[in-house]
């Protein structure tokens, strides 16, 4: 027992850095199979300076990479499982309508995994969106296709959900202990602002944070962090674009626009639609004004709320930030370190990952316990990225 004021040293048997969706979900896995988990979180929960936070995201089988679509199968199991364990309703389904040129290449692929995967789906002609969907026009004669199994998952519920079913499962989640030091070894030495742990093995789902940590662990990866305006915009009829007026997400794809949309929910009146992309920020200076031009976002989202919603005020009556991290490929990291096998890293989950971490969890857990991980990991292998320094891998 280290003397009193002196930081206090444990053994584990894995330790996690990062109490975002990911780390949580990692750590609830390795707790319910019994592994001594410690969960790393540098700011006091609940907290709003990652990725995880606020209160909806989306849910979906429909996506363009079928890999995706096959993983979101055991995915809306293991939410259920928590749904349950937690007595919380965690996820709304509210359907998913995918707006798009009926000629654009990645529609096509979203409507062919949906019809690969027989996900429950519509398609639509212009004509016949108007008459299901009155509150969107679809501007340039659009076509559409649902995934009716999609819906909104309560993000901030969600998130207390996982870690307070890992506490359960007997994790240690200590909060405001900031990661400052990683020495790596057969016995991993973990450093914080309040003492030093070991573990057999880390896992590091660090959100933006992630390439500050790899950095002298000798592992830069290419991931761009990304200040996004998370915008709400004002029914001018209230509850028209409602889930009770059967107002479903969206995923509209206008090259080289892609907007996204959930119903009128979280703040009565007010619908949630954003661009899928932002400008590059620290994590450490999100909200510091950029100093390139920032990305034309709330234009570009103005212009599309007049043209495809008319039902909505055209000015963002609120808006609030999240950080991105993106790879190139927009596929995620899920990966053990090139030179230390019981290093395993979460990152890049590129604005879509919260659906998935129920299975992304799962994923790190095994590759930490160093068992075969029941997906290929092809898309997600950090030696995917030729550019990376040799002395990385
Ligand atoms: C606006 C927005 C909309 C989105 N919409 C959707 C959607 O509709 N559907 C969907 O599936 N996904 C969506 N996503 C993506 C999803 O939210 C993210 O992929 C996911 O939250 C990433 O989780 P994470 O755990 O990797 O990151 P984070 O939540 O950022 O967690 C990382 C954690 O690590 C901690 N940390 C970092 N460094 C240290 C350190 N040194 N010591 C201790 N702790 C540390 C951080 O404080 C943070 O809590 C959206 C994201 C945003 C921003
Ligand atoms: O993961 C999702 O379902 C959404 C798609 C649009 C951008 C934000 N994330």
């Amino acid at each position: 027992m280290a003397a009193a004021g002196e930081p206090h040293s444990s053994f584990y048997d894995t330790i996690v850095v990062g109490a975002g969706i990911q780390g949580s979900f990692t750590a609830y896995h390795l707790a319910k199979r019994g592994r001594d988990t410690l969960l790393l979180e540098q700011f006091p929960l609940p907290h709003s300076r990652g990725s995880s936070h606020g209160q909806s995201r989306i849910i979906r089988h429909a996506y363009a990479q079928e890999h995706y679509t096959q993983m979101m199968a055991e995915s809306y199991g293991l939410w259920e499982q928590l749904e349950a364990e937690a007595g919380a309703l965690l996820y709304r389904q509210t359907g998913l309508l995918v707006l798009a040129a009926n000629t654009n290449p990645e529609f096509q692929r979203f409507c062919q995994t949906l019809a690969q995967h027989h996900i429950p789906s519509e398609l639509f002609t212009a004509e016949s969106l108007r008459g299901r969907f009155p509150g969107i026009r679809p501007y340039c004669g659009e076509a559409g296709v649902s995934d009716r199994t999609a819906g909104v998952l309560y993000a901030d519920r969600a998130l207390r959900a996982v870690q307070d079913g890992f506490r359960r499962c007997g994790g240690a989640l200590r909060d405001s202990e900031q990661v400052t030091d990683i020495q790596p070894g057969v016995v991993v030495t973990v450093t914080t602002s309040g003492g030093a742990y070991q573990a057999k093995s880390l896992v590091i789902t660090a959100g933006p944070w992630a390439n500050k940590l790899l950095a002298p662990l000798g592992l830069q990866l290419p991931l761009q962090t990304l200040r996004i305006n998370v915008c709400y915009w004002k029914e001018k009829v209230p509850g028209a674009y409602g889930v009770s007026a059967h107002f479903p997400c969206f995923l509209a794809i206008c090259d080289p626009h892609h907007i996204y949309g959930l119903p009128s929910n979280e703040y009565p009146g007010l619908v949630k639609i954003c661009y899928h992309s932002g400008s590059p920020a620290d994590p450490e200076e999100r909200d510091r004004p950029p100093e390139a031009p920032s990305l034309p976002d709330i234009q570009v989202l103005q212009d599309f709320v007049s043209k495809y919603l008319p039902g909505l005020v055209p000015e963002p009556a609120v808006v609030e930030h999240c950080m991105y991290t993106n790879t190139p490929d927009e596929d995620f990291v899920l990966d053990r370190h090139p030179k230390f096998s019981n290093i395993v890293i979460g990152a890049g989950f590129s604005g879509h990952g919260f659906k998935l971490a129920p299975v992304v969890g799962k994923l790190l857990c095994q590759l930490s316990v160093g068992e075969e991980p029941s997906y290929t990991m092809e898309p997600f292998g950090i030696r995917r990225f030729p550019a990376l320094p040799p002395a990385a891998l």
